[in-house]
């Protein structure tokens, strides 16, 4: 027995980079900032039509949770056309079964999902410790291999400089020298203590769109999550469990009051990570 689907998604129009500078700070929040994803019992989900993203949370408590089908999507499962990416984000043990086969996650866990798997469900393993997953997902027009990666699995890459209050470790798990992937490209980076500023040097990709959660701050602290052109800045003040789209022409870079995590993830154009256009600090405006 599962809990019953009730799953509104929320879509979103794609923007133009012309519009940032109008926008007051609830349009930019309406538009950019990804809130309450995380709410125990339920499934919850947000498309953007920056790249067909799909961001969902998804909080099992007393009953598993199964990922429905949406109706925006037009297909009979969620799915049919998409690959996608779950992370364990916190909280206590779970598991994704994927048609049967069931993946125990621990937070920091990342589950690949190929394009066509059937019935996914989300269990947590103590109804009074729920696990905390998220989801993204792309469209995909291939079939490949659903993975799991433990914890501490991926490609590490150490980034920052303590005396930059930049120090983190950056684990990329679904990307072109890991798990494959038709479009999406996926991993999470960890603050070190002390250390508060993600992305600097910023920079864009105007062939992928990427989206940021913010996961481990506490619940007193906030990020300062910079987007725009890097000529024309803005800011959002997100905290924990919200998300951040980012399209392609935006700069998405971040200073916390406290250390944290955050999950990113892109689709689009290409898979290289490394294809980004630096924008160096001083030319931030
Ligand atoms: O395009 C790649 C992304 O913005 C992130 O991978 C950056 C990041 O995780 C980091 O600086 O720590
Ligand atoms: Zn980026």
């Amino acid at each position: 027995m599962t809990a019953p689907v009730t799953a509104p998604m929320e879509v979103r129009q794609a923007t133009a980079p012309e519009q940032v500078p109008g926008m007051s700070t609830e349009d930019l929040r309406d538009r950019y900032l990804v809130p309450g994803l995380f709410a125990p019992g339920e499934v919850r989900a947000v498309y953007t039509h920056h790249d067909r993203l799909v961001l969902l949370g998804a909080v099992p408590a007393d009953l598993p949770l199964d990922l429905p089908a949406f109706d925006p999507l037009r297909t009979a499962t969620f799915l049919e056309r998409r690959e996608a990416g779950v992370v364990h984000v916190g909280g206590g043990a779970g598991a994704v079964t994927v048609d049967g086969e069931a993946y125990a996650m621990t937070e920091g866990s990342v589950l690949y999902v190929g394009r066509g798997a059937g019935a996914v469900r989300f269990a947590s393993a103590d109804p009074a410790d729920p696990a905390r997953f998220y989801l993204v997902s792309a469209p995909a027009h291939a079939t490949h291999p659903t993975v799991l990666t433990g914890p501490d699995g991926g490609t590490v890459r150490e980034l920052g400089d303590a005396l930059t209050s930049n120090r983190r470790t950056l684990r990329q798990v679904v990307h072109e020298g890991g798990v494959r992937s038709c479009q999406l490209v996926l991993g999470v980076t960890r603050l070190h203590p002390g250390s508060t500023w993600n992305t600097m040097p910023a920079h864009t990709h105007d062939r992928r769109t990427e989206a940021y959660l913010y996961v481990g701050l506490p619940a007193d602290a906030r990020v300062v999550h910079i987007l725009g052109e890097p000529s024309q800045t803005r800011h959002l003040l997100v905290a924990d469990g919200e998300a951040v789209v980012s399209p392609s022409w935006s700069v998405h870079c971040g200073v916390g009051t406290a250390a944290y995590t955050f999950v990113w993830a892109m689709a689009g154009e290409n898979q290289s990570f490394d294809d980004m256009d630096g924008c160096a600090i001083t030319d931030l405006r």
